[in-house]
């Protein structure tokens, strides 16, 4: 495991920009999963305007997890991602594979899981992502495997139906055994109110195992935490 500090959330947004330039710049096929989340919304805001000569061709977009709303609503990740990103950068349409938010939620969590399984490489027989960018909520939750629901992460599908502990908004989420065998996985973490969530994780404290967020180490893959400083105030 890495641990990548930066002072501020805009630092953590360019560090982790320089990393994902680095990982696409050899013209490759890269397959990435996209969180929602506010970190999220300031590294495509670098991005779209530090990055302007990357060569996007290469690169395959997915989500993590997704919100039952339609794309045009202000609770979509994918629409995030559009306003932030995908709108100020020259991407083939063909490359973006969105969750679709406004279908059938279980019938859309086994289409996606059929998208995955057709346009990953599949390795132990699992769909496997180049790299897997997350989140993590106030309660420990990642993608949107919230800790009254912490057997989603065991599932035996790609996909799954998850509901929001408070709003009862249904998602769609990935499970842990694509989260757990990508080739690196991200978290992306910033401000003060995830502190005690991140010193619990990372040192394993006690209970820490009932955070779904602590469920996340990949196989053979990598895993790196980019935190800003007040994130991680009480790792040090
Ligand atoms: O609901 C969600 O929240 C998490 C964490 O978001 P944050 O705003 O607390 O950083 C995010 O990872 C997930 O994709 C999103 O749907």
């Amino acid at each position: 495991m890495h641990i990548n500090i930066s002072p501020t959330k805009t630092e953590v947004a360019k560090n982790f920009s320089d990393y994902l330039e680095e990982l696409i710049k050899d013209n490759k096929t890269t397959h990435i999963a996209l969180s929602g989340g506010s970190t999220p919304k300031v590294v495509f805001d670098y991005m779209a305007e530090h990055y302007e000569e990357v060569d996007w061709s290469t690169v395959h977009l997915y989500w993590g997890d997704e919100r039952c709303v339609p794309p045009t609503d202000s609770e979509s990740n994918y629409k995030i991602t559009v306003d932030h990103l995908l709108s100020k950068i020259d991407i083939p349409k063909d490359n973006i594979h969105r969750v679709l938010g406004e279908d059938l939620p279980e019938l859309e969590a086994g289409r996606y899981g059929k998208v995955l399984e057709e346009e990953l490489p599949i390795v132990d027989n699992i769909p496997q992502f180049d790299l897997v960018i997350l989140g993590m909520g106030d309660d420990g939750h990642t993608a949107s495997i919230f800790p009254h629901e912490i057997g989603l992460w065991d599932s035996p599908n790609n996909c799954e139906v998850a509901i929001h502990p408070d709003s009862g908004q249904r998602r769609i989420t990935i499970t842990g055994k694509l989260i757990n065998n990508a080739k690196t996985v991200v978290f992306l973490v910033t401000g003060s109110s995830k502190a005690e969530k991140v010193r619990s994780i990372i040192t394993k404290e006690e209970g820490h195992e009932n955070y779904p967020a602590s469920l996340v180490a990949p196989t053979s893959g990598e895993l790196i935490w980019f935190l800003d400083e007040e994130a991680a105030a009480q790792i040090n």
